[in-house]
């Protein structure tokens, strides 16, 4: 299967979220493709951008590999991170490099199930790297068996069974049986907001690195500081 050269490009490196939903100060694909711009200059090696229209702007923008995603709420179920084919394809689309879904175990909206949008992906888009976003070891074998080309730790801290967890807690103990368990390279994903924790997940044998808040949601860091001053 032919597939694109993302993983060797990122290999050691740092990939830079620009995300802002609706809601957030920051949202707009233009202020997304200037993130992307500074992620750039700055020298992270990809981006990972939410949504058709965020990937298009900053595609336009920066030549940069693209981890893209779409978070689409559905009323029948909790998996929001491009939760159905429809995203899947849409996402596709756009030429990003990799697409990123949910790998949490939990029922996907209209009753779809994930082993059949994987085989739809590799007929469709057979270049198409793809990423799963799991939350626990179980999500990782679950991965793994799909064939997925990425095991991300993206919604660990973020399900039901997860809450209140931090991948960096104990000296990243659950990153370390990931790495253990995954078949697949693995890229840490979520929370990791220090250059320390960067450098630690790449030392413990991560693939690559995503930050995203701790870089580009001003309103986020802004909060960090004012709770010092609260605290
Ligand atoms: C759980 C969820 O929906 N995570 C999203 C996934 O794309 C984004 O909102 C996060 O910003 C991203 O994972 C990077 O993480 P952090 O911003 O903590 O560095």
């Amino acid at each position: 299967m032919a597939k694109n050269n993302f993983l060797e490009t990122v290999k050691g490196k740092l990939i830079i979220s620009c995300q802002a939903l609706k809601g957030e100060p920051l949202h707009s694909s233009f202020i997304m493709a200037r993130m992307a711009l500074a992620a750039k200059e700055a020298g992270g090696a990809a981006i990972r951008a939410n949504s058709v229209v965020d990937i298009q702007a900053i595609q336009d923008e920066v030549h940069l590999p693209m981890i893209g995603l779409n978070k689409v709420d559905y009323p029948d179920s909790p998996v929001y991170i491009t939760p159905t084919m429809k995203e899947m394809r849409a996402v596709a689309s756009t030429g990003a490099e990799v697409v990123a879904c949910d790998v949490t175990g939990q029922p996907r909206p209209n009753g779809e199930k994930l082993a059949d949008i994987v085989a739809q992906m590799r007929q469709e888009f057979p270049d198409t790297l793809l990423m799963a976003d799991t939350a626990t070891l179980e999500n990782v074998r679950e991965a793994d068996a799909l064939g997925f080309d990425i095991i991300g730790t993206t919604m660990h801290g973020y399900t039901l069974d997860t809450q209140g967890l931090n991948l960096a807690d104990n000296d990243f103990e659950y990153l370390k049986s990931v790495l253990k368990t995954a078949q697949h390279p693995v890229i840490a994903e979520g929370k990791v907001d220090t250059p320390e924790k960067l450098r630690r997940c790449l030392d413990l044998g991560c693939h690559a690195v995503v930050v995203g808040g701790a870089i580009t949601r001003p309103l986020q860091i802004a909060q960090s500081f004012v709770k010092a001053i609260q605290n």
